[in-house]
């Protein structure tokens, strides 16, 4: 596999600030939260390190990227709401980051991912939708989280995520991967049709069949 061209420009830490979180099971632990700046592509991405990150010797990595609906406002449509919290307890317990990516809507953004649920309304799916709309089935770039770890000094950990591309990306992008942990499987009745998607067209490995 070919790893890409180190990029010259320096990627520097900006801010750390600590911040108590609560998750959704009411779990309580401490992030350190840092902004950073020369990203490639100019991005607010986070990096959010729990536990004891920078000591751990397979510090555990998540790349969450931003889901407004699901995130925030809690919608069933996706399963992120869950994956974010399960993640901040999985990655406290182990010493890790969560990364958290600007990348709304695989990489299009929030208007453009409500169109394309208009769409899946009508009967496309997840992938289809984006086709519709003139976008890949995902635009997303993960060379900023590699970024992040490399200026975190992180730069040899395991990946908590069902999608391989993660770990392709991160790999080409000079970081090393022992290997990959499955997220648990949140189903419903509301996302079925967008996990089978998944499944179905970009090889997302659930630890479970649906
Ligand atoms: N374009 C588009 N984006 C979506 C849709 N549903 C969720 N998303 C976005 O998809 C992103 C989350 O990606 P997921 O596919 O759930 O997860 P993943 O990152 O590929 O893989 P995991 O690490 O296994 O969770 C977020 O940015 C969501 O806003 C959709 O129907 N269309
Ligand atoms: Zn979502």
């Amino acid at each position: 596999m070919k790893v890409q061209q180190r990029s010259r420009e320096k990627i520097l830490i900006r801010t750390k600030i600590r911040v108590p979180l609560i998750t959704s099971a009411g779990r309580e632990m401490t992030g350190e939260v840092h902004t950073f700046s020369g990203l490639s592509d100019g991005l607010e991405h986070l990096a959010i390190g729990l536990g004891n990150y920078s000591a751990a010797t397979r510090p555990l990595v998540r790349i969450h990227s931003e889901c407004l609906t699901g995130d925030v406002l809690g919608s069933a449509r996706c399963d992120c709401g869950p994956q974010l919290h399960e993640s901040l307890e999985r990655i406290s317990e182990r010493g890790g980051v969560l990364l958290y990516m600007r990348q709304e809507g695989r990489g299009i953004g929030l208007y453009n991912k409500l169109d394309a649920y208009a769409l899946q309304d009508l009967g496309y799916d997840t992938f289809e939708a984006n086709r519709q709309l003139e976008f890949a089935d995902d635009e997303r770039d993960y060379r900023p989280a590699a970024q992040m770890l490399e200026a975190l000094g992180i730069t040899h950990v395991d990946v908590l995520t069902n999608n391989p591309d993660k770990v392709v990306q991160l790999r080409r992008h000079g970081i090393h991967v022992y290997g990959m942990e499955r997220t648990g499987v949140f189903l419903s009745a509301h996302n079925r049709r967008y996990l089978e998607a998944k499944v179905r067209t970009t090889r997302h490995e659930l630890a479970v069949r649906i």
